[in-house]
């Protein structure tokens, strides 16, 4: 499957355009997360643990902006109680397309894996069924703001007792201090993966319109105001975190 490295933003684009999950963005995507996101590859790994742990028998488990599906293979892998099935949505054509292809392979290379469906469609429009799972890993933050409360809310209302939303975002900070180190040490994160300047400030003016980052204080509000019972931050590393929220 592709190991296409991200040169995406390495050759001055002049204006640069607002970023899209398109057929480019698709073939360099396992790369560009994994150079961009600190802690991506634990998130996903550990999402699977954390999820076996509030699986419920016979109901669905929903990977929301699924990508190539990186998360839904960690569900597939990890959750082991009957019954249930793994929904994977996403509104990009291109990354459904080929996040297909990798759930076929990934068919063929285990045994007993959980059954999944691929929906190309938007997560703002979906019917939720009983679920006790649903994962947005690094989605809530490309859906426009004030969307996000009536989108959480549909999701708690969605979610079974002893189920569990888990939510991985970028951060902004409220103390500017700890938002400009914090800030300074991503792109410290990105050099050392090997982006240059030019690189990492042309994605930064492409993301700046489409990517609207929310403090963790933010989160916690809008989730209790959203009918979550309780919000437990389980992962942070420098501007990127992943939570649990309870219902
Ligand atoms: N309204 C929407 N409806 C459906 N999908 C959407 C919508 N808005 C954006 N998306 C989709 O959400 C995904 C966000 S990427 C998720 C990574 C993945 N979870 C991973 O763990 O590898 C995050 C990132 O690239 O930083 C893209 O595939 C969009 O098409
Ligand atoms: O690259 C960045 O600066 C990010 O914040 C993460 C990211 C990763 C992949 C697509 C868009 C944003």
């Amino acid at each position: 499957m592709s190991k296409e490295p991200d040169r995406l933003f390495a050759q001055p684009l002049g204006q640069v355009p607002d970023f899209a999950f398109n057929e480019d963005v698709v073939r360099v995507f396992p790369d560009m997360i994994k150079r961009s996101v600190p802690g991506y590859p634990t998130i996903v790994e550990n999402l699977g643990v954390l999820a076996a742990q509030f699986a419920q028998p016979n109901t669905a488990l929903y990977d929301l902006g699924s990508s190539l599906g990186a998360v839904t293979q960690a569900l597939r892998r990890h959750v082991r109680s009957d019954g249930c099935r793994v929904i994977a949505i996403d509104n990009s054509a291109a990354m459904v397309e080929r996040c297909r292809q990798y759930l076929n392979a990934q068919d063929s290379m285990f045994q007993e894996l959980l059954p999944v469906e691929v929906i190309e469609g938007d997560i703002l429009a979906l019917e939720f069924q009983p679920a006790s799972v649903v994962a947005m890993n690094f989605t809530l933050q490309f859906i426009a703001p004030e969307q996000r409360l009536e989108l959480l809310a549909r999701i708690r209302q969605s979610l079974l007792p002893g189920g569990a939303l888990i939510l991985s975002e970028k951060l902004r900070f409220n103390d500017p201090d700890e938002h400009a180190l914090l800030t300074d040490l991503h792109v410290a994160f990105k050099r050392a993966n090997g982006y240059s300047e030019l690189e990492i400030a042309q994605k930064r003016s492409a993301i700046e319109n489409v990517m609207k980052p929310d403090s963790l204080e933010e989160h916690r509000e809008r989730l209790l105001a959203a009918g979550f019972s309780k919000v437990v931050p389980w992962f942070q590393c420098l501007n990127f975190a992943s939570l649990i929220a309870l219902p």
